[in-house]
């Protein structure tokens, strides 16, 4: 990563990647590329910094609010929900995570990282700046955690969605795995945690929290999810009712986390915010509705625990469940996965997810073990194929729900991502059925 600079004779930029350095180049040392310094030095650099000095230099240290987000599920859905209520209130803000980053509703870079190296991130927070942003969201993943790509950045507030499984692949043990989100909250940053997770370990110092289930600072008193959203939250002693257009409980905590970060920011008076964020109509690839006759949903969840609040949202329906897992990731949720969705579907197509360098076939193999042989539990590795399969079994009044790649529009597969988008799929399948009659 290179940005150029202004106003900083003899030097004409700053990089991380030591092959970039020249006599007028400044070397930002992080934990992932330090045994590079030496490299950078030979390669002409005579000045190293961290990446906390590199702020100053671009002077970002105190101009923006950075709002810091980690959890296991719910990031780029709070994340996105922050963002838009910030604009609906005439804010200027910049979001970054999943689906890459936007300032101003202008997406200024493509999917990469949920959390990129710390120059990208420096980079966009310098474009932000430069945009007159007040405020810049972003996703913190638990890998960004341990490898410090968030070295030196000043948050203005830290948010907690929740901590399930996830990453054991790269975490190794569920302990590990907490111990690295609870890094993130051991400060006395402003922090806002989710008082109905009870894994997390943090700082109580500017501790607020948000809940439904326990006594919080922003505790839900009622609610209901019939039609998308409607709840009451209270604040210390004052009321306050909001709607939503998402569906199911688990954005209920989205949506409350998203409310209570901005009150916490002082950006507005409570009932401003709860009325912006009306407007928020959710994430694509998240619950997104890509059919309304046949219902098909896609939906991002690739965890037990997010297939669980998405498929316990719809149990009151005749559910047809299309799925598989990552390959390349944490192998024990697969049984898992295969479990949650025999709880709560009706007809079950077990498939391909993103393979990457694992044989596609012996990862359902996995998922298979946690499950029992039954009636409308279909394998198809092809994952077209499978789709295809799921629409003709659908039934009447049934709802076809594909998980694990959401608004993905490509399949990695031994290294190479080939086009494809659940979405895409089910519409051209439907339209062309639909000329066929
Ligand atoms: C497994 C993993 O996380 N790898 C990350 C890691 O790669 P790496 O350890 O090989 O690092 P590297 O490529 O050697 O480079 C390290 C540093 O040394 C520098 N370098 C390198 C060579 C050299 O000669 N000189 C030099 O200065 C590089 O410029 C860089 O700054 O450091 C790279 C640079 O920061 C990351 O791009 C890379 O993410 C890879 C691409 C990746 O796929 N990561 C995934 C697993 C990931 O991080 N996912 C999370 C979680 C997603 C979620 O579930 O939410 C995410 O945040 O997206
Ligand atoms: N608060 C939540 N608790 C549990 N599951 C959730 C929650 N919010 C969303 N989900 C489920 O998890 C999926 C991913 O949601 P989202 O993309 O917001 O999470 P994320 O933390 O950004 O995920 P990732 O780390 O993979 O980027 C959703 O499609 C939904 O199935
Ligand atoms: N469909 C993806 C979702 C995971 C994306 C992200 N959370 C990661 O782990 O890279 C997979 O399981 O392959
Ligand atoms: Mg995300």
């Amino acid at each position: 990563m290179k940005i150029d600079l202004k106003n900083h004779a003899p030097f004409l930029h700053v990089t991380d990647n030591s092959n970039e350095c020249d006599a007028s180049s400044i070397f930002v040392s992080t934990k992932l590329n330090a045994t590079y310094e030496q490299s950078a030095r030979d390669h002409g650099c005579t000045k190293i910094i961290s990446s906390k000095e590199c702020l100053d230099v671009l002077a970002i240290t105190n101009a923006i609010k950075i709002i810091g987000i980690t959890g296991t599920n719910g990031k780029t859905t709070t994340a996105a929900a922050i963002y838009s209520i910030l604009l609906d209130l005439g804010k200027k803000a910049g979001l970054q995570g999943t689906r890459g980053c936007f300032i101003n509703d202008h997406r200024i870079e493509d999917k990469s990282l949920t959390t990129p190296p710390i120059l990208q991130t420096i980079h966009n927070l310098k474009l932000a700046v430069e945009a007159g942003c007040e405020y810049f969201v972003m996703e913190v993943s638990s890998h960004a955690i341990v490898q410090n790509r968030i070295d030196g950045l000043p948050f203005a507030l830290k948010i907690l969605t929740n901590i399930t499984q996830d990453h054991l692949d790269f975490h190794k043990t569920i302990d590990e795995y907490i111990a690295v989100k609870s890094r993130f909250f051991e400060d006395e940053s402003l922090k806002l945690i989710n008082k109905d997770e009870s894994k997390i370990r943090f700082n109580r110092t500017n501790a607020m929290s948000y809940g439904i289930e326990h006594p919080a600072t922003y505790k839900i008193l009622a609610y209901s999810l019939k039609e998308g959203i409607s709840a009451a939250v209270a604040k210390i002693d004052k009321v306050y009712d909001f709607e939503s257009p998402l569906h199911g409980f688990f954005n209920l905590y989205n949506i409350l986390a998203a409310i209570s970060a901005v009150d916490m920011l002082g950006v507005a008076p409570m009932e401003a915010i709860c009325e912006a964020v009306e407007h928020f109509g959710g994430v694509e690839g998240r619950m997104e509705v890509v059919s309304n006759d046949p219902l098909v949903i896609v939906d991002f969840a690739h965890t037990p625990d997010g297939m669980e609040k998405v498929l316990d949202s719809m149990k009151e329906r005749d559910l047809v469940v299309v799925f598989g897992a990552g390959g390349d990731r944490d192998r024990t949720k697969r049984p898992k996965m295969g479990a949650m969705a025999e709880r709560y579907a009706k007809k079950i197509v077990v498939t391909s997810d993103n393979p990457r360098s694992e044989d596609p076939q012996s990862i359902i193999t996995e998922i298979l073990t946690g499950m029992h042989p039954r009636e409308h539990l279909h394998v198809e590795v092809d994952r077209h194929k499978a789709i295809e399969k799921a629409l003709k079994l659908q039934g009447k009044n049934e709802v076809l729900l594909i998980l694990g790649k959401g608004d993905e529009t490509y399949q990695e597969i031994q290294g190479q991502k080939y086009p494809f988008d659940d979405r895409e799929v089910v519409r051209e399948l439907i339209a062309q059925w639909a000329k066929q009659k």
